[in-house]
């Protein structure tokens, strides 16, 4: 039954995101532009999987594009994932933590950032998927 809704809606949509913890143990999270979808709620930093790209190359393409930050794959550990529908889509949400990158973050692609302790991300407004992530994302920090 399951493939029988993919085919029909097409491949999930592969999205890779990053949780960056600071020396602190804080979070950082971007909030939505208004012209995009979901505006006005936060999230994690990254974006869709381009064709050609593993998750690990899109996501440091992301974070250079999104927040004007460098770090590599090997920086990048696999921490969790949700499987959530957007409607018309299937997302595959792949969430990385980070702990080293050079430079500082800012909002190059979004309405703003802040940084956040993880148990203060269950008061944030965060789109549907990232609900579960949050309680996983405790447990691993
Ligand atoms: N980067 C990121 N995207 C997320 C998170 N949670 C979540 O549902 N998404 C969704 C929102 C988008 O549908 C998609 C990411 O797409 P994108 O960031 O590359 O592109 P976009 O905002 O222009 O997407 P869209 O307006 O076309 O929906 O994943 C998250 O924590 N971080």
């Amino acid at each position: 039954m399951t493939a029988i809704i993919l085919s029909q809606a097409g491949l999930p949509l592969f999205v890779t995101a990053v949780a960056l913890v600071d020396a602190d143990g804080r979070v950082l999270v971007q909030q939505r532009s208004a012209h995009r979808s979901m505006a006005g709620l936060w999230e994690f930093p990254g974006g869709k999987v381009e064709d050609g790209e593993t998750p690990e190359v899109a996501l440091v393409r992301e974070l250079r594009e999104e927040l004007g930050i460098e770090t590599s794959s090997a920086c990048l550990a696999p921490a969790c994932f949700a499987s959530e529908s957007l409607g018309d889509r299937h997302l595959i949400l792949l969430l990385y933590v980070c702990r080293k990158w050079s430079g500082t973050p800012r909002p190059l692609d979004s309405a703003g950032l802040k940084w956040v302790r993880p148990v203060d991300l269950h008061g944030l407004e965060m789109p549907p998927a990232d609900k579960p992530l949050i309680g996983l994302l405790e447990a691993l920090l």
